[in-house]
């Protein structure tokens, strides 16, 4: 594992690149809306603020989302110290509602919250701090074992195609998907990476190309509906995504368009693999059929940024994820290893093991 910590729990910095900062009590974050044309970090003090920097995408990724709402909670507490160190924890819990009322797909966000919930318990700001640090080192350390798995799945010169960002961004650090990719490049296993645009917020054209451009990893940018014709006439062996809610039978939620290229490299002869940390199953939810799919605003479609783009009387939807279900999945990869077709009973193994 690569990450870093002080001695004491003000400031954690890891050692490898995380969009997520924690210096002197105070909550960083690398504004993803402005990348890659700009690279500006935000300073946080307050819960409240945290939820909306989550809902407006200055961060983003299931993963990167959890960690976040996590040290959202220690800034509670610091603004709460003394109803917390009288035992009274509810202006803190209050403001973890806030947190969870803040994007409703990525398990990663509540799975956080339930934990530094349970640290409440100590009433102490030190106790919640380490937890959220941990919660942001483990995180880290489990991209790079699931970097190793999902690696250890890809043939020498893999032509792979991923979708949305999936990358340090979207985690800790290291990223699930791009973490697969990045450790099969240092292997020398990746011919080519084929990165989807990602409409509408095109975290794949800022986000991901960004990503992986700065490593030198050869990339070529895909609009969305090119998907098809890429997997046809590129022989593309693996289409490798992340997920922000995997439930009990297998079924991956992932950005919108992932249930597409599922659908398409079936057709293509392409295997599928999601690449997601322990943090992002809901095994509680027994289908994917009763995952929460986010509706962001419609303006999101008729417009790109300030620019409106379609008529501004057209009626626009915007679901924000899409549900692969597992038949249509080749691998599971966690940090704990590779489940191959996966079903519910695979599932269970994996987890009880
Ligand atoms: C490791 S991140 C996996 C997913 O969270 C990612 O693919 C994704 O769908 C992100 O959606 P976003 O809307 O950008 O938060």
């Amino acid at each position: 594992m690569s990450s870093t910590q002080s001695n004491h729990t003000h400031t954690f910095q890891p050692s490898e690149f995380s969009p997520i900062r924690w210096t002197n009590h105070t909550l960083e974050l690398l504004d993803q809306r402005i990348l890659p044309l700009a690279s500006e970090w935000l300073t946080f003090t307050d819960a409240v603020s945290v939820a909306a920097a989550i809902r407006e995408m200055i961060v983003r990724g299931a993963p990167a989302i959890g960690i976040t709402a996590a040290y959202g909670v220690v800034l509670s507490a610091l603004q709460h110290r003394s109803s917390l160190e009288q035992g009274d924890h509810q202006a803190i819990l209050a403001d973890i509602q806030t947190l969870a009322d803040s994007r409703p797909t990525a398990i990663n966000l509540f799975w956080a919250l339930d934990k530094m919930k349970a640290a409440l318990a100590k009433n102490s700001i030190e106790t919640l701090a380490q937890q959220a640090i941990q919660i942001h080192q483990q995180d880290i350390m489990f991209c790079h074992q699931i970097g190793e798995h999902g690696a250890s799945l890809l043939p020498v010169q893999s032509r792979v195609y991923t979708h949305c960002n999936a990358g340090a961004l979207a985690t800790g650090g290291h990223g699930t998907a791009l973490g697969v990719i990045r450790t099969a490049f240092k292997q020398n296993k990746i011919e080519h990476v084929y990165a989807g645009e990602t409409r509408p917020w095109l975290q794949g054209a800022r986000l991901t190309s960004w990503e992986l451009t700065q490593e030198n990893i050869p990339t070529t940018l895909v609009t969305e509906g090119a998907a098809g014709h890429t997997m046809k006439t590129n022989e593309v062996d693996w289409v490798i995504v992340g997920a922000d809610r995997i439930t009990a039978d297998g079924s991956a939620a992932n950005k919108i368009g992932t249930y597409n290229l599922a659908i398409l490299a079936k057709y293509h002869g392409c295997k599928v693999m999601v690449a997601a940390p322990s943090s992002t199953f809901d095994l509680s939810i027994q289908s994917g059929a009763d995952i929460p799919i986010e509706q962001r605003p419609p303006e999101e479609v008729t417009r790109y940024k300030e620019h409106q783009i379609a008529p501004s009387e057209v009626v626009a939807t915007n679901p924000s994820f899409d549900v692969t279900p597992a038949e249509l999945i080749d691998a599971i990869v966690t940090e704990r290893g590779v489940i191959l077709a996966p079903n519910k009973e695979k599932l269970k193994a994996h987890f009880e093991a």
